[in-house]
């Protein structure tokens, strides 16, 4: 056995840590990260789509290749880079906003129990909603990048069963166009309302049953701008049915961004299938759909 050279420099304790996220430098072009981001998302609907018509074969080409792609790390990589203040930022500025406009926060601090928000594909505990005084957040995410994010599928999270477990709020920013298929997007919107609190109680100065308890929801503005399948009116019916009032929206060059305050009185299923509402050549096929 040859003689194995020791370092005689002593390792700094940091070295010895497990990693932590690193604060994401800006490594990929735009043109780059929005490469990784949608060839992520067409593999992925191409997987779905393999499994649903029973194509073992091709769903495991398609695995493989989610897979030396970098998979699910790489394309967080390209999303937390979208998530840079140089590339457009976080979407929770536009969430603070609102609840700074509607006077949720004063009113919160007043009541003395904390804003509970539940952050559904977190990739950052450091976004500007984390940073509000007064907010407890948990957050989840497929893929942990952090060890204060939990590594945990919302569409298998055990419902809380104590109004005290349940959220003020949810926030579902650019995850619905992750999931493959319009069933399960439906599906998953439903599920939000499921995690909600009931329990606040409006005082006079206050409007804040006016939009809590409330779904954050976020989609990339193409899905709601350029589908044949889908428009802001088309989510509006699908979020009345579900119980859903939109109480703020706005759009970027990029992002539809909405806030939906849920009231369960108001829930009417209703059947939206996957069926052409705008025409033209151009337009890409997002959808949801509900099963009613
Ligand atoms: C495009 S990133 C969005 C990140 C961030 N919310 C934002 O606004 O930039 C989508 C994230 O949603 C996560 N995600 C998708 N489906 C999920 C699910 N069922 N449960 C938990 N996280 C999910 C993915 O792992 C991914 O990290």
């Amino acid at each position: 056995m040859g003689n194995k050279k020791t370092s005689s420099k002593r390792k700094s304790l940091s070295a010895g840590r497990p990693p932590l996220i690193q604060k994401p430098k800006a490594t990929f072009s735009s043109k780059a990260t929005r490469t990784i981001i949608r060839k992520h998302h067409n593999l992925l609907k191409a997987h779905a789509q393999a499994i649903k018509v029973g194509d073992d074969e091709t769903a495991a080409e398609l695995a493989q290749q989610l897979s030396e792609d970098g998979g699910l790390s790489k394309y967080q990589q390209a999303s937390q880079i979208g998530q840079l203040n140089s590339r457009g930022g976080d979407t929770s500025k536009v969430l603070v906003n609102w609840l700074q406009e509607s006077s949720i926060l004063p009113w919160i601090h007043d009541q003395g129990s904390p804003l509970r928000v539940l952050e559904v594909g977190c990739l950052s505990p450091n976004n500007a909603i984390s940073k509000v005084p007064n907010v407890e957040m948990e957050r989840i995410d497929l893929h942990s990048t952090h060890p204060s994010i939990r590594e945990q599928d919302f569409m298998k999270t055990l419902v809380p069963s104590l109004a005290s477990e349940k959220f003020d709020l949810v926030s579902l920013s650019l995850v619905v166009n992750f999931v493959p298929e319009a069933a399960e997007r439906g599906k998953m919107l439903q599920r939000t309302s499921w995690f909600l609190s009931h329990t606040r109680k409006s005082t006079e100065s206050s409007n804040a049953s006016a939009v809590l308890p409330c779904l954050f929801l976020t989609l990339p503005l193409p899905c709601v701008e350029n589908s044949r399948y889908f428009t802001a009116e088309r989510l509006a019916d699908i979020m009345n049915s579900l119980g859903y009032e939109l109480t703020h929206s706005k759009t970027s060059t990029k992002i539809f961004y909405s806030l939906w305050k849920f009231n369960p009185v108001a829930v009417k299923p209703k059947l939206f299938k996957k069926e052409e509402i705008v025409t033209g050549r151009s337009r890409n096929n997002f959808a949801i759909t509900l099963a009613g």
